[in-house]
């Protein structure tokens, strides 16, 4: 039932230029398409929909997709169903290879090199955390890494909405089946409570642990591949293992107490808390920690930066990813400019990532907000070293 297409057949309206790779549900071909000068991917249902739960997993990752607009997430262009019945999916073409082709964890990685692929996954995953979507089945092969080494999330084929007010719309139905994969999964799921936002953190945790030490944080005394080999057909091994086995913090290996800041190490074993709610709750809390990290300790500045001062002169740094951010008197406000029980955003802050300006957006009616001694009563684009005030709040935007 697999399609068997090979160089210089015809899918539809679509020209198989080569297969790029197969996973459990789909067949990814290297295409030329109507419409794109350049190849594209297109993504090709193994089967002809037949079920309604095989439907569902193409139109949830199709809607998620469509939905996001970060820079760390593969773009969707177009989908449909073939005369065949097979869903197809027509994404950018990635080049490059996933994460676990090009670092065998055989030995650590550079940390700044590290740092700033997860930092990017965050920003990927935190767009869809912002929506209610969980992606479920972060690992190595879903991270998948451009040749200029920019990390894009792929994959979100398990993705589900955890809460009530998610964009989607539609609920998987996946009863009490293990999702994702073992050696990724998190406590909560083999005890059987909902995968959340700080789900995937878990995940994402392991794989900075592992790529940080080469050592799978709840096992100390084998390297990241022994293990890994150990347990390939161990899953229940695994699942008991991110219940039952502690921690192994970070500084017991000597290159991680040589070269890695406390903050790091903490932050790492943070991600990795057994309950979720101990952990930070969503991908965008992580890129923050991961963007002040970058900077304060190694130099790099990854996001962009808000210079704020407030009424008393005091000074601190916000940092801010790519996508949207408020900012209002609101505890849910990324910025809170006072607390005069309001509970209202004044304006949205929207980065779309490094070589692109900020725009402003106020929120009627409230605004309240001025750029640059102007009040802000339309979107206005920030260049750098724009002066926006709000509240008691004076900030001045600073780009990487
Ligand atoms: N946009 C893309 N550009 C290039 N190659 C891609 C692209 N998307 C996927 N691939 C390749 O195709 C493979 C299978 O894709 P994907 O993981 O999305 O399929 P799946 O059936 O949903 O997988 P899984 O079994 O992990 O659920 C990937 O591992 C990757 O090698």
């Amino acid at each position: 039932m697999d399609p068997d297409l090979a160089p210089g057949d015809r899918y539809e309206e679509f020209e198989i230029l080569a297969e790029l790779g197969t996973g459990t549900f789909a067949r990814v071909y290297k295409v030329r398409a109507p419409g794109h000068p350049e190849p594209v991917a297109l993504k090709l249902s193994r089967t002809p929909v037949e079920s309604e739960a095989t439907a569902l997993r193409a139109l949830r990752e199709i809607r998620i997709l469509e939905s996001l607009t970060n820079p760390h997430v593969v773009r969707i262009l177009d989908h449909g169903m073939g005369q065949d019945e097979r869903w197809y999916m027509l994404m950018e073409l990635l080049e490059g290879a996933d994460l676990l082709e090009v670092h065998y964890f055989h030995e650590p990685m550079d940390p700044v090199r590290a740092c700033r692929l997860i930092y990017e996954a965050c920003v990927g995953l935190d767009e869809a955390h912002q929506m209610g979507i969980v992606h479920r089945d972060i690992k190595p092969e879903n991270l998948w890494i451009l040749p200029d080494g920019t990390c894009k999330v792929i994959d979100f084929g398990l993705a589900r909405g955890w809460d009530p007010g998610t964009t989607m719309g539609i609920t998987a139905t996946m009863g009490h089946m293990l999702v994702g994969t073992p050696h990724y999964s998190q406590p909560e799921q083999v005890l059987g409570s909902e995968l959340v936002p700080a789900s995937d953190v878990y995940s994402l945790g392991i794989v900075l642990y592992e790529l940080l030490s080469a050592h799978m944080p709840l096992f100390a005394k084998e390297p990241c591949n022994a293990i890994r080999e150990r347990l390939l057909d161990e899953p229940l091994e695994w699942l008991s293992a991110h219940v039952k086995r502690d921690l192994v913090p970070l500084d017991r290996y000597r290159n991680c107490r040589k070269q890695l800041p406390k903050r790091l190490m903490q932050l790492c074993h943070w991600m990795l808390q057994k309950a979720p709610d101990q952990r930070p709750a969503t991908g965008g809390v992580v890129a923050r920690q991961l963007a002040s990290i970058l900077r304060r300790e190694f130099e790099t500045p990854v996001a962009a930066v808000l210079h704020i001062h407030d009424a008393r002169g005091t000074r601190e740094l916000e940092f801010i990813i790519p996508g949207k951010q408020k900012i209002g008197t609101s505890d849910a406000c990324l910025i809170q400019t006072a607390s005069d029980g309001t509970n209202r955003a004044q304006a949205v802050l929207h980065w779309g990532g490094r070589g692109t300006e900020a725009v402003l957006t106020p929120v009627e009616p409230f605004g309240g907000v001025t750029v640059d001694g102007v009040d802000a009563n339309q979107p206005l684009r920030l260049p750098a070293g724009t002066t926006i005030k709000a509240g008691r709040l004076t900030m001045t935007i600073e780009y990487p």
